[in-house]
């Protein structure tokens, strides 16, 4: 049996009493690395945290170990309970769908342990959940690769008055360009988008394509450590969420749409107060 069970967004006690019940049951646990963050962050103090909780070992799952290695944690599926920790919820990041149908394919029976996650949390700052258009991912551009097909969608969603809320990009275990030349794989340290620098790019895109989707007036609300006890929400022009210092990871972005007097009602308890 697969169990595959979100944690939620904050720390280790978001995690559901159905979920616990699933994780204390099973003989194997992983827990997935490189979609998202706990807010304690996944240090091995971080995972002893959980260890404890659930009173037993918890392996880490990085992006390698998911992606090439998934036939390791099926066969542990197939031959016993195995539990497939998710930040969020499962279906939250689009990569966990795989491991489910290929388990299926295999015959093995799958349940899933349903949580909060940033697809919902956002509900929070008044911007309804039912006026937002497609999710769009920002990954870090480099010297060489400045992939822009984000604008395209916020322009949909735009001309739709839809909302649209931008992911962030996490490079977690991303093997070095040398060491990958060499065959020998050494990774970079870890990195976290943060709101500033996807605003930037933005910008960026929006300076090179002309075509006024968007502007530094437009009116975003950034989200830092959404479900966590220090959590940031911040609303205001991208001019103005640019100058703030969110803190740590992780951040995402909404941009608005249209938006309604009662949404706009309760973005105002958010906007940045001027004396
Ligand atoms: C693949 S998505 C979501 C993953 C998770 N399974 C979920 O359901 O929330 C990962 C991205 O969501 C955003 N994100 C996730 N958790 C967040 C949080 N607590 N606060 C702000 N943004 C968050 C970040 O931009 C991050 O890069």
């Amino acid at each position: 049996m697969l169990y595959i069970v979100g944690l939620g967004l904050g720390d280790e006690r978001d995690i559901t009493l159905r979920g616990l019940e699933a994780v204390k049951q099973c003989d194997m646990v992983y827990i997935e690395a490189y979609t998202s963050l706990l807010s304690f962050g996944l240090s091995s103090n971080g995972l002893s945290t959980l260890e404890k909780l659930y009173g037993r070992p918890v392996i880490l799952a990085d992006r390698e170990m998911v992606e090439e290695k998934a036939d390791e944690i099926l066969s542990a599926a197939r031959a016993s309970d195995v539990a497939f920790l998710v930040v969020g919820d499962p279906f939250g990041a689009t990569t966990h769908t795989d491991l489910v149908v290929r388990a299926k394919k295999l015959g093995i029976a799958v349940i899933v342990v349903h949580n909060a996650s940033v697809m919902n949390a956002i509900g929070i700052c008044g911007l309804q959940l039912y006026r937002y258009g497609e999710t769009i991912s920002i990954p870090f551009f480099t010297e060489t690769w400045r992939p822009d097909s984000f604008y395209e969608k916020i322009q949909s969603n735009r001309n739709l008055g839809l909302h649209t809320l931008c992911l962030l990009d996490i490079r977690v275990k991303e093997p070095t360009l040398e060491s990958l030349c060499r065959g020998k794989k050494q990774y970079e340290p870890p990195k976290f988008m943060t709101i500033k620098t996807a605003i930037g790019q933005l910008l960026e895109v929006e300076q090179t394509k002309g075509e006024s989707v968007y502007s530094e007036d437009t009116l975003c609300v950034g989200f830092a450590r959404l479900g966590s006890e220090d959590q940031i929400i911040v609303a205001g022009s991208m001019r103005e969420l640019q100058l703030i210092d969110f803190g740590p990871p992780l951040h995402c972005l909404v941009i608005t749409g249209n938006t309604h007097p009662v949404e706009e009602e309760m973005l105002d308890f958010y906007k940045i107060k001027r004396d």
